[in-house]
C-alpha cells in the first residue's frame, strides 16, 4: 500500500509505503509499484493507531455486553489498533489457566493485544508469570466491577513480585475507607434514569482517590517497581503523579498515569442527563476538576489517555444507582474526542499522538508502535479534521449500544490499519478474518 501526500502530527507532508505489515517507507515524490494499492491522503493526517491500555473486552464470561470480536471492532472503527484487556473477568485472569483460556479467545481480535494480569488472594503469580503477561494489573486498591479489591500488604507483595520479573503495574486507586456512605442515604430514585450518578461522585470522594494513588506512589518508591495508575480522575492525583516522577531516580521505573476521556470530556454537570448512565468508578467529579485536569492533559503532565473501555448492557444500566453496574464504553470515541480539540485549538495533534500512541508505547515496552518511522509496524490512522461528526450510539460498533458521549462532535477515522491490513474503512469489514496477535515486553521469545 502507498499513502500519499499524507500531513502528519508534527505537520510534515509525507507518502508512506507499507510493506509486509512495517513503515518500509516515509518521503515525498513516491511513486506507486505495479499492483499496489494507493489510498490518495491529501488535506487528510495520517496518525499512528492508538495504543487503549485500559479495555474490558469481558470475555470470557460476560460475552452479552462485550466479545473480543464485538469489541476490537468498536476499536478499529476507532483508529485504535492495540487494546490492553483487564483481568476482571470470568473467570478472573489471576493464573495461568484463566490467561491460556482468555488468550485462545482472544485469537477472534480484529486489533493487536495484551492481556493482564490480576491480583487476588488467590492469585497465582508462578503460573501468570509464566505466560506472556503484558502487566500486572489493573490492581484493585478498591472493590470495581468484579469485586477484585484487595488489601495494602498483598499490593506491595504483587509489587515486588513484579518487580523481580520486569513487568508493569497498573493500578486502580480509591480507598475505601474514605468513601462518604451517607451520600448514598435517602431515596436513590429506584429504576429507571430519574436516579443520577451524582450521588456516586460524592460517594466515591475525590479525597478517596487522592490518599490511594499516593499511597501506592509511596509503595512503589524505593522499589524497582514501575507503577501506572489507570484512570486518574482528579488533577491532585495527576499532580502526585508527577512529583513521584520527579522525585524518582530511577527512570525506568518511573511512575506514570493515564485519563480516560469520560474524565476529560464529561463532569457531574453531565450527571442529569447521564441519569444511572453515569455509574463509573471512579466517578465523574466537577467541572472544575474536569478542566483542571484537561489542563493537565494539554501541558503534558498526564502520560496517556486511555479509555476504561467498560461495557455494560442498556437494562443494566437502567436499574437503579446501587444496581446498576459501573463502568462506561468509550474505546471508538477515544481519537475522535481527543481530534474535535484539535479542530477546536485546544490541543495540538503532537499532544495528541503522544498521549494516545507514542506515550503507550514507550512507557510499556512496544518499540515497534506508537510512531510513524521506517522500520515501526504499520498501524496507522487516517483521519479528515475537517469532517468532525456527531457522536451517535447506533453508530457504534461495540455490543453494549449506548454511549456517555451521545451528541458530541468527534473526528472519526476513515480508515485504520494494522500492521499492513486494513481492519476498518469507514464501515465495518463484515467477515474480515481475525488479525490481532500478543503483543508486550514479555511476549518476545515466546
Ligand atoms: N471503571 C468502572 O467503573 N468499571 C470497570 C472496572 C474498573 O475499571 O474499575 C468495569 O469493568 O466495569
Ligand atoms: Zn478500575
Ligand atoms: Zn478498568
Amino acid at each position: 500500500m502507498l499513502i500519499t501526500g499524507a500531513e502528519l502530527a508534527d505537520g510534515r507532508v509525507r507518502d508512506i509505503r507499507i510493506r509486509d505489515g512495517t513503515i518500509k517507507r516515509v518521503a515525498t515524490g513516491l511513486d506507486a509499484a505495479a499492483g499496489e494499492r494507493i489510498v490518495e491522503a491529501r488535506g487528510r493526517h495520517l496518525l499512528p493507531g492508538a495504543i487503549d491500555v485500559h479495555v474490558h473486552f469481558r470475555e470470557p464470561g460476560a460475552n452479552h455486553k462485550e466479545t473480543w470480536r464485538s469489541g476490537s471492532e468498536s476499536a478499529a472503527a476507532g483508529g485504535v489498533t492495540c487494546v490492553v484487556d483487564q483481568p476482571n473477568t470470568s473467570p478472573p485472569t489471576i493464573d495461568g489457566n484463566a490467561f491460556d483460556e482468555k488468550r485462545a479467545l482472544a485469537d477472534a481480535s480484529l486489533v493487536d493485544y495484551g492481556i493482564n494480569g490480576g491480583v487476588t488472594a488467590e492469585w497465582d503469580p508462578d503460573s501468570l508469570f509464566d505466560r506472556p503477561l503484558f502487566a500486572l494489573g489493573e490492581v484493585f486498591l478498591a472493590d470495581s466491577t468484579g469485586d477484585m479489591g484487595i488489601a495494602v500488604g498483598l499490593f506491595e507483595d504483587a509489587l515486588a513480585e513484579a518487580a523481580a520479573r520486569d513487568v508493569p503495574v497498573t493500578v486502580h486507586a480509591e480507598d475505601e475507607a474514605l468513601f462518604d456512605s451517607a451520600a448514598l442515604d435517602g431515596d436513590l430514585g429506584g429504576a429507571g434514569t430519574a436516579a443520577t450518578a451524582d450521588a456516586w461522585s460524592a460517594y466515591r470522594a475525590a479525597d478517596a482517590e487522592v490518599a490511594a494513588v499516593e499511597r501506592a506512589l509511596d509503595a512503589a518508591a524505593g522499589t524497582d517497581a514501575q507503577v501506572h495508575i489507570a484512570h486518574t480522575s482528579t488533577p491532585e492525583a495527576i499532580d502526585a503523579v508527577t512529583e513521584a516522577r520527579a522525585a524518582s531516580d530511577a527512570a525506568d521505573a518511573a511512575a506514570t498515569c493515564e485519563v480516560t476521556p469520560h474524565h476529560l470530556f464529561l463532569s457531574r454537570e453531565n450527571a442529569g442527563r447521564l441519569g444511572t448512565f453515569g455509574r463509573m468508578n471512579p466517578p465523574l467529579r466537577s467541572e472544575a476538576r474536569r478542566s483542571a485536569a484537561f489542563e493537565r492533559l494539554r501541558d503534558g503532565d498526564v502520560d496517556v489517555v486511555a479509555t476504561d473501555h467498560a461495557p455494560h448492557t442498556v437494562a443494566e444500566k437502567r436499574q437503579g444507582l446501587t444496581d446498576a453496574p459501573s463502568g462506561v464504553p468509550g474505546v471508538e470515541t477515544l481519537y475522535p474526542l481527543l481530534l474535535e480539540s484539535v479542530r477546536n485549538g485546544e490541543l495540538s495533534m503532537e499532544r495528541v499522538r503522544d498521549v494516545a500512541a507514542a506515550n503507550p508505547a514507550s512507557i510499556f515496552g512496544l518499540p515497534a508502535k506508537g510512531r510513524i518511522v521506517e522500520g515501526a509496524d504499520a498501524d496507522l490512522v487516517l483521519v479528515d479534521l475537517t469532517d468532525p461528526r456527531e457522536i451517535e450510539a447506533g453508530a457504534l460498533h461495540s455490543a453494549c449500544g449506548w454511549t456517555p458521549f451521545e451528541g458530541l462532535q468527534g473526528v472519526f477515522p476513515e480508515l485504520t490499519v494494522v500492521r499492513g491490513s486494513v481492519v476498518y474503512e469507514r464501515d465495518p469489514i463484515t467477515g474480515a478474518e481475525s488479525f490481532g496477535e500478543p503483543v508486550g515486553r514479555n511476549v518476545r521469545g515466546e
